[in-house]
């Protein structure tokens, strides 16, 4: 059972109100001036990730505070619960154990009093195989050709992940071409289809459900344009694969369950990578590096499970987060790779984090009277700085931001690296320090503008600094080190769930627009006039029915 602890009620959250008003007039640079030892306070070091917090609005006593709201509101309790398979995925009934599928030391996990792990192992078993029979080229097509292209068909959990750790991974590449098809505009599987064979062409159907309207409609239209090029329904065998938990719908739509790789209902799809959703990721860099990548996540696992909340990375970026959101009042929360490969690494997160936490009702089935999950975005720096950094440096919201980078490139080339890593230095200590009315005045008169000029110009180029910023700062990006960071990232959003006494991992929230798509797609295959709905709707409706 998790528990149900409303944190506004807390003794912390209370002294943290009036923490707070001590802390919000104080900034970032005096706490530095006055503090040596801050940044070897608020850092922590875990394997090759080191985590920078201690450029936050936050002192001794916020973090103690912050930890005793953790206590409170039974954290560790919750964590245990998480890993020992209780269902705490109440609405769906379900446990959540994607540490599960990442569980390298094999200790037994229970559901319903089964061992979870040798079926867990008997998949990795087969994507083992399939992997190494596709990369080798021992694998034949239906004209005898090895397969040189691997089409990933999903939407949501299976295709962000997928696309975000290919892509991060891309250094590690073999071969093989990997393309993910998404959206049901038929432009994104027309597109996919002109730059690929049917001879040489695998096709992965991604879908926990096997239900879900995009995906199906995508491989249906894969698998009509593969058999339009001479290839026989017996043929469809070498070709699709199935990544799903739903065997009967794997089997009616034609799939061979033997091409069937399996998962279970307690992976949820925005944690599902770890999983056979994780196919396309073991084809691209192989099946070694698939279980590097999981050997990453399962040592964070560890350390989320047995590390003092202190020294617990996972839940200090979840507890920063708070203190922003729930006594700040920030809205977002901006994730900056500083690092081209990690270039989805926003875009994943936005899934992981807004469909996790994005809930007004709590545990208790009662709307909450406080901000929960933050609206996430972000692109990789350096585009960002020429793009959006403006309104983080001067607008008037609060954003704090995560700053990922890592020590070697894989591409080490000239002086890019430290150009890039300069930038991302340069911009938490300008976020920190912002720059004064008096040094821009001085400045202005080092480059011998007139005292005019200089009041008409001094206040716009003041940055007022005291901007929040975590560092990331990563040894390599290879597949152990990422495994282990997405992982605390998933972690931390368990720990503001927790918190925040909301169900982090069902997603009811998505079903009202599915359910009215099905009500209207019958509407629009003729082109009769719809009046069946608000006066906005229908005019759009039968606007689209003109003009299409
Ligand atoms: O893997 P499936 O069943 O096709 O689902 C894909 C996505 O479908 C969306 O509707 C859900 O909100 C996501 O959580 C999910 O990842």
């Amino acid at each position: 059972m998790l528990p149900t602890t409303d944190f506004t009620t807390t003794q912390a959250y209370k002294y943290l109100t009036d923490h707070y008003i001590d802390i919000v007039s104080k900034s970032l640079k005096e706490m530095f001036d006055a503090d040596d030892q801050r940044f070897n306070k608020f850092s922590i070091q875990f394997e090759d990730i080191l985590l920078d917090y201690s450029k936050n609005r936050i002192d001794d006593e916020t973090i103690a505070l912050l930890i005793q709201l953790a206590k409170e509101c039974s954290l560790k309790e919750a964590i245990d619960a998480m890993y020992s398979g209780e269902k705490i995925n109440v609405t769906e009934g379900r446990p959540v154990l994607h540490i599960a599928l990442r569980n390298r030391s094999n200790t037994p996990i229970y559901v319903d009093g089964k061992d979870v792990m040798p079926d867990v192992n008997k998949v990795l078993d087969q994507m083992k195989a399939f992997s190494e029979a596709i990369i080798s080229g021992e694998w034949k097509g239906y004209t005898g050709k090895a397969i040189t292209d691997v089409v990933n068909i999903g939407i949501g959990g299976s295709d962000l992940g997928p696309v975000m750790v290919t892509e991060a991974l891309k250094a590690y590449k073999n071969h093989l071409n990997l393309h993910f098809v998404s959206n049901v505009d038929g432009t994104h599987i027309v597109e996919t289809l002109k730059a690929v064979d049917p001879e040489t062409t695998l096709f992965l159907v991604a879908s926990k459900t096997f239900t879900t309207q995009e995906t199906m409609g995508n491989a249906h239209s894969a698998r009509d344009w593969f058999l339009a090029s001479g290839a026989t329904e017996a043929d469809v065998a070498k070709h699709f694969a199935a990544l799903s938990t739903n065997a009967a719908a794997v089997e009616k739509f034609g799939i061979d369950t033997k091409n069937m790789f399996e998962f279970w209902d307690w992976v949820g799809g925005r944690y599902s990578l770890w999983s056979a959703i994780g196919l396309s990721i073991a084809l691209s860099i192989g099946f070694e590096n698939f279980a590097d990548l999981l050997a990453g996540a399962h040592a964070t696992d560890n350390h989320f499970k047995s590390a003092e909340f202190d020294q617990n990375i996972p839940v200090i970026m979840g507890l920063i987060g708070i203190w922003y959101n729930n006594f700040f009042e920030a809205e977002t929360n901006v994730i900056l790779p500083y690092d081209q490969y990690l270039h989805r690494f926003s875009a994943y997160f936005q899934q992981g984090d807004m469909e996790s936490n994005g809930k007004h009702v709590d545990r208790n089935g009662k709307d909450v009277d406080y901000s929960t999950g933050p609206i996430i975005w972000g692109e990789p720096g350096t585009n960002g700085q020429h793009a959006f950094y403006q309104l983080i440096h001067q607008g008037t919201k609060l954003i704090p931001a995560d700053f990922i980078a890592p020590a070697q490139s894989h591409n080490p080339l000239g002086e890019h690296h430290n150009m890039l890593l300069s930038n991302f230095f340069a911009q938490t200590e300008a976020l920190m320090n912002g720059k004064t009315e008096e040094v821009v005045i001085e400045e202005l008169k080092a480059a011998g503008k007139s005292d005019e000029e200089i009041v008409k110009i001094a206040p716009f180029k003041v940055f007022e600094g005291n901007r929040p910023t975590n560092s990331f700062l990563i040894k390599k990006i290879t597949p152990y080190t990422l495994g282990a960071l997405i992982a605390a990232y998933e972690h931390k959003i368990f720990t503001q769930g927790i918190i925040w006494n909301i169900y982090s991992f069902d997603q009811w929230g998505v079903e009202l627009g599915k359910q009215l798509a099905g009500k209207i797609l019958p509407e629009l295959k003729d082109n009769a006039e719809i009046s069946s709905h608000d006066s906005s709707t229908n005019g759009l409706i039968n606007q689209y029915k003109a003009w299409r």
